[in-house]
């Protein structure tokens, strides 16, 4: 049966706390019911004359009903949302330990055993998303949270769409993650979430994405293309087999997620408490 909130959620039943942050289209603060039980929660406050200006009334409509229906450890809960007459508000889970990226800068990169926790993480959230037919399309540490216990959430979902999706996404971000596939403006599946997984892989243990070019969009498109790939010789053989074998550039010949928890450098690490 779906789940029905038992009530309608309203502003004032929260005590708003500190700001989380500011999205593209609104910002986050750490909230708090007010009455027992005291639910912490992060608020996302959506502007409706931004969401009208911007035709994305219809995306976000369905993102939320996407979303309501999503529940896994690793993957951001959408508890719900009301609006009044200005905002949408987004009712959203906390992660207690933040934003992975601020650790990642803080790092400059983790070690061969915290990405391999965190790669498994991932490929555990993709399969259950790709079970529900969703593909991310935008994974990057910039959207990846860290729950009280330090375990992995997909955070952000601004941009996922049903499977298969060509609808052309505005390049406004970095190219970085994209595949071939998309760079390409070509058809594309949950396999993007493959690469982008390959990508990330290599960015936790290296501290820069692996087509990263400083001289500019049209020099890590042409690495993308070409697969320019160059692991360095710090990685240990079992990471660079994992990275080669998400970084292919036929879709089909990517590993699959259920063969990536099986891999040896992914097994090597997992933590015992299973
Ligand atoms: C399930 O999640 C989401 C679902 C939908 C949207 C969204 O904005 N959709 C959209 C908006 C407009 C047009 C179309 C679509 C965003 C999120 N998620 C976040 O925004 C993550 C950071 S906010 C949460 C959060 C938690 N815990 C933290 N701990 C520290 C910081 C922090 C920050």
């Amino acid at each position: 049966a779906r789940y029905r909130p038992t009530q309608e959620w309203h502003l004032t039943d929260f005590d708003i706390g500190r700001p989380l942050g500011k999205g593209k289209f609104g910002r986050v603060y750490m909230v708090r019911t007010k009455c027992e039980p005291h639910y912490i929660l992060a608020m996302k406050t959506l502007y409706k004359s931004e969401i009208v200006q911007s035709k994305v009334e219809k995306q976000i409509r369905r993102e939320i009903e996407i979303q309501q229906n999503l529940r896994h450890p690793h993957v951001l809960r959408l508890y719900g949302y009301f609006h009044d007459e200005k905002r949408i508000f987004l009712m959203l889970e906390f992660a207690g330990k933040g934003e992975l990226y601020k650790q990642l800068t803080k790092h400059g990169c983790f070690t061969e055993k915290r990405s391999s926790r965190y790669v498994d993480q991932m490929a555990d959230a993709l399969s259950y998303l790709h079970s529900k037919h969703v593909i991310h399309r935008d994974i990057k540490p910039e959207n990846l949270l860290l729950g009280i216990n330090g375990e992995l959430k997909i955070g952000d979902f601004g941009w996922s769409v049903h499977a298969p999706g060509n609808r052309r996404k505005t390049l406004c971000g970095t190219l970085d993650y994209l595949p071939p596939e998309m760079v390409e403006g070509k058809e594309h599946s949950e396999k993007v979430d493959y690469w982008a997984l390959g990508v990330l892989t290599y960015e936790f243990i290296c501290g820069a994405p692996p087509f990263e070019d400083l001289s500019g969009y049209n020099a890590t498109y042409k690495r993308i293309a070409r697969v320019d790939l160059k692991i360095p010789p710090k990685v240990s053989p079992e990471a660079r087999d994992l990275i080669t074998k998400l970084l292919q550039y036929d879709p089909e010949k990517r590993i699959a997620l259920s063969e990536v928890r099986k891999h040896p450098w992914i097994i090597k690490y997992r933590s015992k408490s299973g």
